[in-house]
């Protein structure tokens, strides 16, 4: 693309990193509309300070779509298939384009029936999971999404791999302030996070995960290399990681994690499972019960009371504040490394 500023400094305003990151999406093979929601989900993530989830995905991406894994061009299909579920199948493109295309349904579905669910198949998540459920709290309505991955995950006690590390995102309005929410992988560390310890040769806290022979390790690299991760919480991430791939797989009618081979397609990093929703409208038939916000407030304020508690979702609004104010912080070697993926993949030739 020609006329856009070329963002030399270390700080890039959110619609110019969204624009370049477009490019880039583009570039490799994505269709308008998907590059402009991919690029808006990762620059909002890195925005927000979730960096495990923001620019360090995009040459997980780009490296994806040259390899023929994901259909950067998809048009997803919407089933209307009850009056409280819709069902998307995404033509094995990625989740966040699907999920768009069911948004409006499901608002609708939600606000008519008091609850609806959205399950989406043949999808491919790579993203921070807050920003499927954040848009429907700010319009009033709770939500709470769930995503399976791929098999980096073991049952405590067990050495094989079967879950993905299956984040759970919640979000929901409040009668002060932006959405409560919270966002975190059932398992111990994302796997992106052990990947970014990897490269910067840190270790990890115990109990983070296994190693090729099941023993505890710290090391980020035995976990990569054959090892696992375990579940955070013992048994109780592990039944919520369960639970996940129950309601992204069986449920929707995709793939467990431990089912994603791609194995014909060397450099895919977003795995082909599915993602469920379930969008919950407070005020249905509410009649004389307490205003729900309200009620979400008082809690928090109780909460407070006891003390100076940290919450969920408390960093990531001061970190869009900041960002919004100051621009977007990036790390000049990584940034340059995101642009140089607009040129064509070099064969490498013996
Ligand atoms: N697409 C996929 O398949 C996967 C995506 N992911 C994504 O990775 C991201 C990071 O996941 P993960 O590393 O497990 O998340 P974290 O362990 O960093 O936890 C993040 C959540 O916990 C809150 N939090 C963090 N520290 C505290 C604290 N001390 N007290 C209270 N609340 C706290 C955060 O609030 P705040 O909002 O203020 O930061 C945020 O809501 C998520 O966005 C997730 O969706 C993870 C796995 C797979
Ligand atoms: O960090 C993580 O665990 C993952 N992010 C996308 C797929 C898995």
């Amino acid at each position: 693309m020609t006329g856009r500023k070329d963002v030399t400094g270390r700080h890039l305003s959110f619609d110019d990193m969204v624009a370049t990151l477009g490019d880039v999406l583009r570039a490799n093979g994505c269709s308008e509309q998907v590059a402009q929601t991919l690029a808006t989900n990762c620059a909002s993530a890195e925005r927000d300070g979730s960096k495990s989830h923001g620019l360090f995905r995009m040459e997980g991406y780009v490296s994806t779509l040259r390899s023929g894994w994901v259909d950067g061009r998809a048009i997803p299909v919407v089933e209307d298939v009850a009056p409280g579920f819709v069902r998307v199948d995404a033509r094995n493109g990625f989740t966040l384009p699907a999920h768009d295309a069911a948004r409006a349904l499901v608002e609708e579905k939600a606000r008519q029936n008091g609850i609806a669910a959205l399950a989406i198949r043949n999808s491919h998540h790579l993203g921070a999971l807050y920003l499927d459920v954040e848009s429907y709290a700010e319009k009033g309505l709770i939500a709470l999404s769930v995503v399976n991955s791929m098999a980096v995950v073991v049952h405590p006690g067990s050495t094989k791999p079967v879950y993905g590390t299956n984040p759970i995102a919640f979000a929901t309005p409040r009668a002060e302030g932006g959405p409560f929410l919270f966002d975190f992988a059932t398992s111990a560390m994302a796997h992106g996070d052990v990947q970014v310890a990897a490269k910067q040769g840190r270790q990890l806290p115990p109990g983070t995960g296994v190693d090729a022979n099941g023993a505890p390790t710290q090391d980020p690299n035995a976990i990569l290399s054959g090892g696992a991760l375990l579940p955070f919480g013992a048994h109780k991430g592990t039944a919520l990681a369960m639970m996940v791939e129950i309601l992204c797989a069986a449920l929707v009618g995709g793939q467990y994690s431990y089912e994603v081979d791609w194995s014909e397609h060397p450099g895919a990093h977003t795995p082909r499972t599915g993602q469920t929703l379930i969008v919950i409208d407070p005020t249905a038939g509410a009649g004389n019960l307490a205003p729900f916000a309200q009620r979400v407030e008082a809690l928090i304020q109780e909460i407070r009371s006891g003390g100076p508690v940290r919450l969920p979702s408390e960093e990531r609004y001061p970190a869009r504040e900041a960002a919004a104010r100051n621009g977007i912080a990036v790390d000049a070697a990584q940034w340059d490394a995101i642009l140089a993926l607009k040129a064509p993949a070099q064969t490498v030739t013996a």
